[in-house]
């Protein structure tokens, strides 16, 4: 699945008060837009476009443009979201991200999440859920109470499968506040994820001292990074196939263990762990426990992966190797991907999965069993 983002910044900033554009005012040392767009790379994305107001194209050469493709904005925000669309609309992508380049404190999870939910709706944003009271006022009184249940804020990345948003924004007639509500004009059902009290939208002049605020706490556990290895062996056996990192590929042999003996995915799993200094899977379900006996492996990466979520870490990617003669890897390497994927619910594109062989050399070249490596790297979130 190919994905492009779309950051809108060309807006004139009117509420922010007075002096450059929003997105041009410097956030230690750098503008608020060159924080978006590294932001968005940080979560994995490459294909960016980037909509700049008319007066603002002969800024562009102070960004960090690489990838980067540079379009001119309109009147309003769903006018440069719409040139955009055009824009990517020669080459479409499978899916598209739309963000506020007056957002630039998006998370890599943030992202990750909204990828996700694309894989099961056609649409999916980000929102937090009110939690404060909420009244109505006038005349600087409260007139009346406001039940806040089912109320979000919304934030961006709002993603789209791109072909659906297209339709959308041609048959919509005028403004909107943003493409959500583009989409479900359209009929487009929107996935609601987990927002992030840091994505907040610089919109206000108080918010440039929240932002500075926000910069200078931002301590190394803060953009803390854990690296993780895994390693593991399963040797071979009667069977009529193999389970590696999810796939059952057809073989004239199984691989032997206590569980279904997914190498592939007990040295990712393992990784994960190594990356929390927890262990490996046999501290958190010993093979002294008959309850594990014959266990599909899913399980075992799901709870290193909810563990690293409890702990404040996603997935920023993972790699694993598989060592064997036979069987043949590359024509099951894509869906292996796929389905790590949907188990640690993140992008494919942050899951790799590829093989070597041992040059006929040593167990694996005698194909005796198979060796399995990886490596996950882990963000703080
Ligand atoms: N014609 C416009 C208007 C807005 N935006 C972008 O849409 C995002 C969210 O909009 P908002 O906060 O409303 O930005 P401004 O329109 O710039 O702010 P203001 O309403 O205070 O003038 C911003 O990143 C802004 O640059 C845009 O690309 N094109
Ligand atoms: C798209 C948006 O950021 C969602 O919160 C918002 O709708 C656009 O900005 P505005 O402040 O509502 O003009």
């Amino acid at each position: 699945m190919s994905t492009a983002a779309i950051i809108v910044a060309a807006g004139r900033g009117t509420r922010a008060g007075a002096g450059l554009p929003k997105q041009w005012r410097a956030l230690g040392g750098r503008s608020v837009i060159a924080h978006t767009l590294d932001a968005l790379r940080a979560g994995g994305l490459t294909r960016l476009v980037l909509v700049l107001h008319p007066d603002d194209m002969n800024k562009a050469d102070r960004l960090p443009l690489d990838g980067v493709m540079l379009v001119m904005g309109g009147a309003t925000r769903t006018a440069s979201v719409r040139a955009a669309l055009d824009a990517l609309a020669t080459d479409p992508p499978d899916r598209v991200l739309i963000h506020d380049g007056a957002r630039p404190f998006v998370s890599a999870r943030v992202i990750a999440d909204v990828l996700a939910a694309l894989d099961h709706a056609p649409a999916a944003a980000p929102a937090l859920a009110v939690v404060d009271a909420l009244w109505r006022g006038s005349d600087r009184a409260v007139s009346a109470p406001v039940a806040r249940d089912g109320l979000f804020r919304a934030q961006t990345p709002q993603g789209f499968h791109f072909a659906p948003l297209l339709a959308a924004h041609k048959a919509w007639p005028g403004d909107a506040p943003d493409d959500v509500e583009i989409a479900r004009a359209h009929g487009l059902r929107v996935a609601l994820t987990d927002g992030c009290e840091t994505n907040f939208k610089l919109t206000y002049p108080a918010d440039f001292d929240r932002a500075a605020a926000l910069l200078d706490a931002r301590s190394p556990t803060m953009t803390d990074i854990r690296l993780g290895n895994g390693y593991d062996v399963h040797r071979f056996g009667p069977g009529d196939g193999c389970w590696l990192c999810g796939v059952k590929v057809p073989h004239h042999r199984a691989l032997q263990g206590h569980s279904d003996a997914d190498v592939g995915m007990h040295a990712l799993t393992d990784a994960i762990y190594g990356a929390l200094a927890e262990g490996d899977i046999g501290r958190h379900f010993p093979p002294s426990d008959m309850q594990w006996k014959g266990a599909e492996s899913h399980i075992f990466l799901r709870h290193a992966v909810e563990l690293a979520h409890t702990r404040g870490y996603a997935l920023a990617n993972c790699d694993v190797t598989l060592v064997c003669e036979t069987p043949k890897i590359g024509p099951h390497a894509d869906a292996m991907r796929a389905a790590l994927a949907t188990i640690m619910k993140v992008d494919v594109a942050r899951v790799s999965v590829k093989a070597t062989t041992s040059e006929r050399l040593g167990f694996t070249g005698r194909e005796e069993g198979i060796a399995a490596l990886a490596t996950a790297c882990l963000m703080a979130t």
